[in-house]
């Protein structure tokens, strides 16, 4: 029985999850490692501090070789857009930057002066978020570009380092906004536009690849099983919707962890003009398919609320404050880019409820129960755009990822969209992680089989619409954000 070990890093937490078929054919997992993950400050930009994220790989690899691996296959996802500059040396430049960085604010507008967004949008079918890596490069320090040998995702980087092997993995290499969908391959004018050669990207590979086995002198710093490493899925988004047990073609996926992602997994891409006027992304997701998505700010404003508290409440107490708040007290437009990084959370929730004349949420309960509320109208509201963009309709939302915990909100959202939501599994990004390295190996035939090789090792529960509950709020939220401009 072979052993298979999932590294899933998000914007806010990593976990290593060990994986294998039980007897009974079942996919059991094992979480043997958890790390806090997040940025700060260095060298006036705010930076992922990605040596300690490989520290934490390894301290995991070690937990799994005294559970008595000692052989295992390993897949690296994390989250998209951010890359390391490696130098001639083969060493990082600089810590990687964060997407939340300051740095790239007003790119788009700089970048598309002379380089028209329906014709990026053309070539990319991209959605237009300032955090992509085309703009992080537009911005990039060019004596460090300069001095850059080879531009590596993070995934990838942290593949590199294990393995000494470099390569581009395309679920993540489409987040850069760069790849042109048409010729499947680094786009030469947007490479140009931003000062790359196309030899500073490392070759495209396809998510199951064989990257290559840990490098030797890592297994003498540490105690770890004999691996070899596969190129997963790697942006984790493309690994949740891989562990996303939808069946049949009328389900669309919602990705809620840090950032909630919602859409639909397609064959070719959709970039007409509605995609590209409501601003929707096809990114490359594995074996072919397409996420057809919108980026949404997610649970990102719960974790803030809950760090600017010091972590006082739990993320299940700080839901449960908020369910004995009346909801939908204010109306608030998630994706205002005030919330994407701002001093203080709280403060801008407070601050844009006052600007907009509504009661002002104060308590931890009321905070929480804004947010919630006011993501399950973001979904609601952007189902029924998703519905008609993809000309198919919707009956099923499989909500996963950390965010599925929250069955308050998995029900506002079912309620709000009036279709049926399924949540879970809460790791799917990991158990996508391990199925493309299961189907890699030969141990699952394909993703349909993976899918239901899910549902059937899974808890998925299943929440239905509460007749005319909340009667014309979705209604008064349109209208709403119509009065003010919804990204
Ligand atoms: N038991 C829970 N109750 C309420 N919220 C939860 C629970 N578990 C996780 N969450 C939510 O899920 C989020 C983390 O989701 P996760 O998918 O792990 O994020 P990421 O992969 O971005 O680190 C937390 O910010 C929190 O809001
Ligand atoms: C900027 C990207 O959309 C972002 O990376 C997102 O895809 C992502 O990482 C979602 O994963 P989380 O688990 O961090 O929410
Ligand atoms: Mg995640």
């Amino acid at each position: 029985m072979t052993d298979y070990i999932a590294v899933d890093i998000g914007a806010s937490s990593g976990r290593l999850i060990l994986g294998r078929k039980n007897q009974q054919q079942k996919l059991e997992l094992e979480e043997i490692h958890r790390f806090v993950n997040g940025f700060n400050k260095e060298n006036g930009h705010d930076r992922w501090a990605v040596d300690q994220l490989i520290h934490e790989i390894f301290i995991g690899l070690e937990k799994a070789k005294k559970l008595g691996v000692e052989k295992a296959k390993v897949g690296i996802d994390t989250w998209a857009v951010d890359y390391v500059l490696v130098g001639m040396d083969g060493c990082k430049i600089q810590n990687p930057i964060s997407y939340r960085d300051q740095r790239t604010h007003h790119a788009i507008e700089e970048l598309t002066m002379d380089f028209p967004k329906e014709y990026i949008y053309k070539k990319t079918g991209i959605q237009f978020l300032e955090l992509n890596t085309l703009y992080q490069l537009y911005k990039e320090n060019k004596e460090d570009l300069k001095k850059t040998d080879r531009i590596m995702m993070i995934p990838d980087y942290i593949g590199y380092v294990l393995t000494g092997n470099a390569v581009a993995e395309v679920t993540n290499a489409s987040t850069t906004q760069m790849l042109n969908l048409r010729e499947g391959l680094f786009d030469k004018d947007l490479l140009a536009k931003v000062n790359v050669y196309p030899e500073q990207f490392p070759r495209l590979v396809e998510s199951g690849t064989i990257l290559g086995t840990i490098r030797h002198k890592w297994r003498l710093k540490y105690e770890i099983p004999d691996c070899e490493v596969i190129t997963v899925a790697t942006h984790d988004t493309a690994s949740a919707v891989v562990g996303t047990p939808g069946q049949g073609d009328d389900w669309a996926f919602l990705s809620s962890g840090t950032w909630s992602l919602l859409g639909k997994e397609l064959n070719i891409p959709e970039n007409g003009s509605e995609a590209f006027r409501e601003n929707y992304t096809n990114e490359w997701g594995a074996y072919g398919t397409y996420r057809f998505l919108k980026n949404i700010m997610g649970l990102w404003i719960v974790q803030s609320i809950r760090g600017e508290q010091n972590n006082k409440y739990s993320f299940s107490e700080m839901a449960a404050l908020a369910e004995q708040v009346a909801p939908f007290q204010q109306f608030i437009n998630v994706n205002d880019e005030r919330f994407t990084n701002p001093k203080s959370m709280i403060e801008e929730i407070q601050n844009y409820c006052r600007e907009t004349g509504q009661k002002v949420p104060m308590t931890t309960g009321e905070l929480v129960s804004a947010a919630y509320c006011n993501l399950a109208l973001f979904y609601a509201n952007e189902l029924e755009k998703l519905a008609k963009i993809v000309r198919q309709p919707i009956h099923v939302l499989h909500i996963v990822g950390g965010g599925s915990n929250v069955q308050f909100l998995n029900q506002l959202t079912s309620s709000l969209a009036g279709i049926t939501v399924k949540a879970g599994p809460s790791e799917a990004t990991a158990i996508g992680n391990l199925l493309v390295q299961m189907i890699s190996a030969g141990e699952v035939a394909n993703l349909y089989d993976a899918r239901q090789l899910i549902a059937d090792s899974f808890i998925i529960k299943t929440y239905a619409p509460e007749e005319d509950k909340y009667e014309g709020v979705l209604e008064k939220y349109q209208s709403f954000v119509q009065g003010r401009c919804l990204s």
